[in-house]
């Protein structure tokens, strides 16, 4: 949960950003960047907002929109209405887009804040309200408290508002629970009372969409299954297709899961189901609850290659992998080729998805409901890579865990393992991967026996393997063990209709019915997208970010390296600005990675926090 540190001064904060147009000190970040965001609407702070409600016919197409939602928010509503009626506030239920659903509580207060259209039909975005916690908590989809003089117009200064978004089991965001009382009273467990509401309306959209017997239950505490804080991961065929909030974290994992792992990747067989425990694959032992009939998880069926199904992260929206028609061709004979047990490379540039493209590979193969594991060669540090791949015997070396280690290799036991950047394995442990795919079998460090393996081998380089080969930089007998089949998956700019992929791309991701104007598009595939894929989602996201529900985004959204020069051809990049953009996709990241902690992220990555805000969110630091 977002808990603010004690508020600081606001007014002294809103003088320094509204009159000097200066960074405030200890602002909580979720509201500067709330702020920064309604400054560069051009919002003038001290104007009322027109908050016109609906009409009625209008309020009913809201309401029948969204009955799955009110149906489930009903108890909580009626729970939270009395407590309102207690603490002179009101407890309001919006959908995705801030439209007030519902609003029920204190009767007093319910007529001042007609005064400022808190009810039904009104619309709440940030977009055009202003930093207020509904609009605010579902553009940052997080808990949030706004109070008093930290919304951004001057008339809602008499609210104090808490809310959090409501999310259903497929990472879908479907509206926000809000309690909304006088600035004046305090509404000390407001945020912690949303919270809870949410979490029972979460669970219960999640029971009513899944059959219990497709859903594991866990915790790492066992006092804690069965209450609102249990994980919750509900599986088709051997697939994960839905979870909430709770399993995520469990797990570390966010709603990109969806689709894209099955059980086998997540956790060691089916034995802790028989034992209520389930222990992960990386090593931790969970609490589980048993689904009443055992027809769920490994062994099932798995269909090729739907993954992030309905995925959206709070922090990041997801994508579904896309591929043009060559690359699913070329998807199929892989499938065919690693289930007949020929190791195949990928290669193409950075970004290109050749880690998508083995991850669909395994999740059609006959292996798709055991492990995949995936090993970035040029990410371990050389002096480790042998010991985090091979394993290694109790004390084999100093530093070493006093029970040894699995290694890689055999985590991948079963399933498929993923070398990536297989180009950047040093010389001498080539030689001993050779033997690993000749022999079959691994002896880890420190002695030991040598353990048989069975496993499934997909590689994939951005550099020419040939050419290293060529030049003894890679040991040519591995190469054509290792590439006895070769994909080469094409850079962005090369596709046939790079304005069909990018409308691909964009269909694939969770955008709240926001859409791309046809110059957007067409901006976007004049583009050379040197860093590929991953440059246009991470551009993608960040025009997310930027926008509201239902928008349509213009090319104004766009950073300038991809608006260009004009005349600029394709495939002559501009450097500088793809830097900028790349820089500024890098800044997004981390301030996601720190859950939107800006100072964080700022330590994190060695800038300081006023350069990060002008750079990544556009403030003006
Ligand atoms: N085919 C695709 N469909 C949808 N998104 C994709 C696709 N390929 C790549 N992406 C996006 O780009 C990101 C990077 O993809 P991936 O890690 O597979 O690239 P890579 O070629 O393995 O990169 P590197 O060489 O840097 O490891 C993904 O997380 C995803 O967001």
């Amino acid at each position: 949960m977002e808990l603010h540190a004690p508020r600081t001064n606001v007014l002294k904060a809103r003088r320094d950003f509204f009159d000097r147009g200066a960074e405030p000190e200890g602002l909580a970040p979720d509201i500067l960047r709330s702020w920064l965001r309604c400054a560069e609407r051009g919002f003038d702070s001290h104007a009322r907002p027109r908050i016109e409600p609906v009409g009625s016919s209008a309020l009913r197409d809201l309401h029948e929109r969204n009955d799955e939602l009110i149906r489930h928010s009903r108890p909580e509503l009626e729970a939270l209405a009395i407590e309102a009626r207690d603490t002179a506030s009101l407890v309001i239920l919006t959908d995705a887009s801030g439209y007030v659903l519902d609003a029920f509580g204190d009767p007093g207060f319910a007529g001042k804040a007609a005064g400022v259209a808190l009810r039904p039909g009104a619309k709440w975005a940030e977009a055009s309200t202003g930093t207020n916690a509904i609009g605010t908590a579902l553009v940052e989809r997080r808990p949030i408290e706004v109070r008093g003089a930290e919304h951004y117009f001057e008339p809602h200064r008499i609210l104090t508002c808490a809310a959090a978004p409501i999310f259903d089991p497929r990472g879908g965001l479907r509206g926000a629970l809000d309690l909304s009382g006088h600035a004046a009273v305090p509404q000390t467990h407001a945020l912690r009372l949303i919270r809870m509401g949410v979490d029972q309306i979460e669970r219960r959209m999640f029971a009513d969409r899944f059959d219990e017997k497709n859903v594991v239950r866990f915790h790492a505490d066992p006092a804690l299954l069965g209450t609102p804080q249990e994980g919750l991961l509900a599986f088709e065929g051997a697939r994960l297709v839905a979870a909430n909030r709770y399993a995520l974290r469990l797990l570390e994992l966010d709603w990109n899961a969806l689709g894209a792992r099955s059980f086998g990747d997540l956790f060691e067989g089916r034995r802790g189901l028989e034992d209520g425990r389930l222990l992960t694959r990386s090593g931790a032992t969970l609490y589980a609850k048993a689904p009443p009939r055992p027809t769920l998880v490994p062994g099932a069926e798995i269909t090729p290659p739907a993954p992030h199904k309905h995925a959206a992260s709070p922090a990041a929206p997801a994508t579904r992998a896309h591929f043009d028609a060559a690359t699913n061709a070329n998807l199929r004979r892989a499938v065919k080729l690693v289930d007949g047990d020929v190791p195949i490379l990928i290669q193409g540039e950075t970004g290109s998805g050749k880690e998508m493209f083995a991850r669909a590979v395994h999740a059609a193969s006959s292996r798709g409901d055991k492990a995949f594991v995936a090993v970035n060669c040029a990410a371990i540090p050389e002096s480790l890579i042998e010991a985090e791949l091979f394993g290694y015997e109790p004390g084999a070396f100093t530093g070493a865990r006093k029970s040894g280690s699995k290694g890689l290799l055999r985590e991948a036991e079963g399933g498929i393992l993923f070398l990536d950047e297989i180009g950047d394995m040093p010389l001498v442990l080539q030689a001993r991967l050779l033997r690993v795919v000749q022999d079959r079998s691994v002896t880890p460090l420190g002695g030991g026996r040598p353990t048989p393996l069975d496993l499934r081998l997909i590689c994939a380089t951005h550099r020419d393997l040939t050419a290293l080969s060529a030049s003894d930089a890679f040991r040519a007998d591995l190469y054509f063990r290792l590439a006895q089949f070769t994909f080469a998956l094409p850079p962005f700019r090369a596709l046939a209709d790079t304005a069909g992929a990018i409308e691909a791309l964009w269909r694939g991701m969770a955008h709240e019915g926001r859409s791309l104007a046809p110059d957007t598009i067409a901006a976007m595939s004049r583009h050379a997208w040197p860093g590929n894929h991953r440059e246009l989602v991470g551009v993608m996201r960040a025009m997310i970010a930027l926008s509201e529900p239902g928008e349509t985004l213009g090319p104004e959204l766009l950073p300038t390296s991809v608006l260009g020069a004009p005349g600029r051809p394709r495939n002559a990049p501009d450097r500088e600005g793809d830097l900028a953009a790349l820089t500024r996709g890098a800044m997004l990241a981390a301030i996601e990675a720190c859950g939107g902690n800006v100072s964080a992220a700022s330590k994190r990555l060695g800038v300081s926090r006023s350069t990060l805000y002008r750079k990544a969110l556009g403030g003006r630091g």
